[in-house]
């Protein structure tokens, strides 16, 4: 005890509880987003898992550009060869070959539409399947502190915004890039005076493009980080919409929505804003540039350096160019907003779990001794280090035994429980089940000598027998209704129409209370673990309900070793030991009767909790 509360300690604690949980936090929600200027960058290692398809997008892109600058060529021979010297039977193999180029030119388009959009989904569906593969791994201590909301815009409009890049952006930039250096190359073919003449523009084009881009880049960041707001707000208002109601906040959800809404507006206008002034910018540029180079192309035709078709061949060259700088410069405005988006995605991967995995792992012992020991355990949670919730607790759980945990509200028995499952680590002092660290065991190992009911019955939207089989994946349907009858869930199941079939709706809500309850003691049934969490609920269900569920509980104990922060008296009656949480200690141990006798804080409590 006076280690731990001497200062050095305190100090490398709180450390080490900072550095925890700062692995757990988004970079945006900690610092306003990271100043990174290449989050595009972990787009690649998605992209270069398929190489073939790229090859193939790549040998399309090229054969499209060719054939597309190969055009021109001939449309400039067709000039000079035809209107110049009125030579017209090479004009009509001249025809024939662009229209031969032309084919080529709209197969090869076609299939680098195809390979890169389908390459886009591809990557989209592995983005999107590798961050919720994340998610699934992060802990508990992750989920407390990052808004559900917020994880759910990032996975869905986040993902939509680079989906779109991959789809239409990629495809125009590459294609741009190929077509501008193609076209450059072959102005300087047809006349290289004039195409120095362009080298000097394009500078004066590109710079303001790529600096606008990066001010576009901070403005679509924002605008993500709105959208998120937005998304967070909407889940937990649809989430707690009874309460809303009850309470009559519509009104105040609204206007809350409507800021947020407005604020999104109203970053996404001036991102517009910048981006409209960018293309109006480059639209005048170019024109002007193609009017100098008509101008200068004129003297050049008239002085008799290039012939007429030469310069139609190089104006034609010069307005690919041109247009693929526009091109160009509206997608990188639209690239900034998919490195914000990339930056949002990327975030979620950089995070890590507070909780490590332990390296070489014990095997539990088997069959399942079914013990639990807590040996000096102090715990605070990380996002709230000021607050001690365990302080030194101790107690072990024989093979069997029914304990159960009472104590004020916030005393700290649910947190038992989530220790128990290494939901979150102690802060000192061990846990043991089975005899086995659980800093030393696996997780999935330890978690499934676990059956745990929760307070609120949590139900997934599906149905009543795919709720049950939550329980156990591979359960036969008999051996669902099996533990649905010993639950009791059998007896309002027969009255539904669709039986065993009948959905629950989101969360439950088309179940009762006391029927929520039921179905989540089948599911732990059929789980078939050692050792029962319990955490009875405190909502007061009818009395004929409460029967049912305290009966249905009876059989789930059954055999097992069995926690349970009791809020009934029958359970506490029929516990082998009580143990008294306050303060974050065990205050007093032993059966209801000897509590009671001993008139302790006990007794006053089961007075006050248990007198019904
Ligand atoms: N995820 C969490 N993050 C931070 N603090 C928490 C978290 N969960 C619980 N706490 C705090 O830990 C303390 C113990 O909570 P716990 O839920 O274990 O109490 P309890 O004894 O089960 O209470 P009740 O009987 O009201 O359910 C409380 O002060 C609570 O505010």
């Amino acid at each position: 005890m006076s280690d731990l509360s001497s200062p050095e300690v305190k100090d490398a604690k709180a450390r080490d509880n900072k550095s925890r949980l700062e692995k757990v936090i988004l970079t945006s929600d900690r610092e306003g987003g990271t100043k990174s200027s290449e989050p595009l960058k972990a787009l690649l290692p998605f992209l270069l898992k398929y190489p073939y398809r790229l090859g193939f997008t790549a040998l399309f892109l090229l054969v499209a550009a060719f054939a597309a600058l190969a055009i021109p060529f001939f449309a400039g021979n067709i000039i000079d060869e035809g209107f110049v010297t009125q030579n017209l039977g090479v004009v009509n193999s001249y025809s024939l070959a662009i229209i031969a180029i032309a084919g080529v030119l709209a197969v090869a388009s076609a299939a680098r539409f195809y390979f890169i959009s389908v390459i886009g989904m591809r990557v989209i569906t592995d983005i999107r399947r590798a961050v919720f593969d994340h998610l699934m791994n992060m802990d508990v201590v992750f989920f407390d502190t990052n808004r559900t909301g917020e994880l759910i815009s990032r996975i869905t409009s986040d993902v939509s915004i680079v989906r779109g890049a991959l789809d239409s952006s990629l495809p125009v930039v590459l294609r741009s890039g190929v077509m501008l250096a193609g076209a450059v190359i072959m102005m300087f073919v047809t006349s290289f005076y004039l195409a120095s003449a362009v080298v000097i523009i394009i500078p004066v084009l590109v710079f303001p493009v790529v600096w606008l881009g990066k001010y576009i880049r901070g403005l679509s960041r924002k605008q993500q980080d709105k959208i998120a707001d937005l998304a967070a707000l909407a889940t937990e208002t649809f989430g707690a919409i009874k309460t809303i109601k009850a309470f009559t906040r519509e009104d105040q959800r609204n206007e809350e929505y409507g800021e947020y809404a407005e604020a999104s507006y109203q970053s996404e206008a001036s991102r517009l804003l910048v981006r409209a002034g960018m293309i109006a910018f480059v639209i005048f540029l170019t024109a002007s540039g193609i009017v100098g180079l008509i101008w200068l192309g004129t003297q050049l035709v008239s002085s008799g350096q290039i012939t007429v078709g030469e310069l139609g061949q190089f104006l034609i060259y010069a307005m690919m160019a041109t247009g693929t700088l526009t091109g160009i410069s509206e997608i990188l405005g639209t690239l900034q907003t998919v490195a914000g988006a990339t930056e949002r995605i990327t975030e979620i991967l950089a995070t890590e779990p507070s909780i490590d995995a332990a390296e070489n792992p014990i095997a539990l012992p088997v069959p399942s001794p079914a013990t639990v020991t807590f040996d000096d355990v102090h715990f605070q949670y990380l996002t709230r280090e000021d607050e001690a919730v365990l302080n030194g607790i101790s107690f072990d759980v024989k093979s069997g035994e029914t304990i159960a945990l009472v104590g004020p509200s916030g005393a700290g028995k649910s947190t038992v429980f989530s220790l128990l499952q290494r939901f979150y680590d102690v802060s000192g002092g061990s846990i043991r089940v089975d005899g086995v660290d659980v800093r030393e065991a696996e997780f999935t190992e330890l978690r499934k000598r676990f059956a745990y009911v929760e307070q609120d019955a949590i139900m997934f939207s599906g149905t009543i027998a795919e709720n049950i089989r939550f329980g156990k994946p591979d359960a036969s349907d008999e051996e669902v209704k099996e533990a649905a009858r010993i639950a009791l869930v059998d007896e309002f199941v027969q009255r539904l129409e669709h039986g065993y079939e009948s959905i629950v709706g989101e969360r439950g809500v088309m179940l009762s209370g006391g029927q929520k309850q039921r179905v989540a003691i089948a599911r732990a049934l059929l789980k078939d673990a050692p050792i029962l969490l319990l955490d009875e609920a405190t909502s007061a269900l009818d009395a004929e309900s409460e029967t049912k569920v305290q009966q249905a509980l009876e059989r789930l104990m059954v055999g097992r070793t069995t926690l349970v922060v009791a809020h009934r008296l029958a359970t506490i009656k029929n516990a082998d030991r009580i143990l008294v949480l306050e303060g974050g200690k065990v205050i007093d141990e032993g059966t209801h009767d000897q509590l009671v006798e001993k008139g302790g804080r006990y007794a006053e409590l089961a007075k006050l909790q248990f007198q019904q």
